[in-house]
């Protein structure tokens, strides 16, 4: 089974037309980045995946189940598929250890000492264990970027969902968060649909680079084909020339 399956979707805004006959398979354990100019619709694609925008055309599978079906249970799909956002949300009056908790205690009912166990392994992961008992307003904006993808980790997703997660980090705390993101994607057992305009990491990291411009897929090829050969698509062409200078 595919981990994600677009099938003929169609995305409307009120009369805006977003998204036009995407048709996308991401197999579990890939790591796709999607690109594109602003407003070609990556978010909107990228958030469908779980459900934050809704799908009434054509057939969005998500680990098995069709998220345009209205009756297919969305809480089922969201304790699998994580999401880390640009914006990092953490609860300002929690703890480090107790924002990572929070989730896998109330959706998963993971045990107390067990879940505690987990949320220590993940910050060990994002190389923070040391701040598990400061507040968020206490660190940095890459840490805080790192301590919401523990977050998500905590949880044991099947894929995780990057929207440009380091697009509103100061620049010398980037690395560090696309740092964990490789290490993340270098795991087989993840699905990794990431949003980003850092090349560097899309062309180090990806399996997959899909671009889009205008609601579309334009092109949709093995990372080697997209940097290193001849995108067939003008339009991708064009915005690789750019960016690449
Ligand atoms: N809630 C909404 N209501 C109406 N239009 C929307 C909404 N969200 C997005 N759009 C429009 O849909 C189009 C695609 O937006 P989207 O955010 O998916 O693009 P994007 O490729 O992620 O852009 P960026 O790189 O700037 O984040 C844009 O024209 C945007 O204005």
């Amino acid at each position: 089974m595919s981990m994600i399956e677009f099938h003929n979707v169609e995305k409307y805004y009120g009369d805006f037309h977003a998204l036009h006959n995407i048709n996308l398979t991401i197999e579990a354990g890939e790591t796709v980045v999607l690109i594109g100019p602003s407003g070609s619709g990556k978010s909107t694609l990228i958030r469908s995946v779980n459900g934050l925008e809704q799908i009434r055309e054509g057939q969005l599978i998500v680990n098995g189940q069709d998220l345009a079906n209205p009756k297919t249970d969305i809480n089922r799909i969201r304790k699998n598929v994580g999401m880390v956002f640009q914006h990092f949300n953490l609860y300002a009056n929690k703890t480090i250890l107790e924002n990572i908790m929070l989730a896998p205690r109330i959706v998963l009912h993971r045990d107390e000492q067990e879940n505690k166990k987990i949320a220590m392994e993940m910050l060990d992961r994002v190389g923070l264990a040391d701040q598990a008992a400061k507040m968020p307003a206490q660190l940095s904006g890459g840490q805080k970027q790192r301590i919401a993808i523990a977050r998500s980790l905590a949880m044991k997703p099947k894929c995780l969902l990057f929207d440009e997660p380091t697009s509103a980090l100061d620049p010398e705390m980037v690395d560090d968060v696309l740092n964990i993101m490789k290490t993340i994607a270098e795991d087989s057992s993840m699905t990794s649909l990431i949003v980003t305009h850092e090349m560097g990491f899309a062309r180090e990291v990806a399996n997959r680079v899909i671009f889009m411009a205008d609601g579309r897929i334009l092109e949709d090829d093995s990372k080697d084909k997209f940097f290193n050969g001849e995108p067939s698509n003008e339009r991708a062409r064009q915005f690789l020339s750019k960016i690449l200078h």
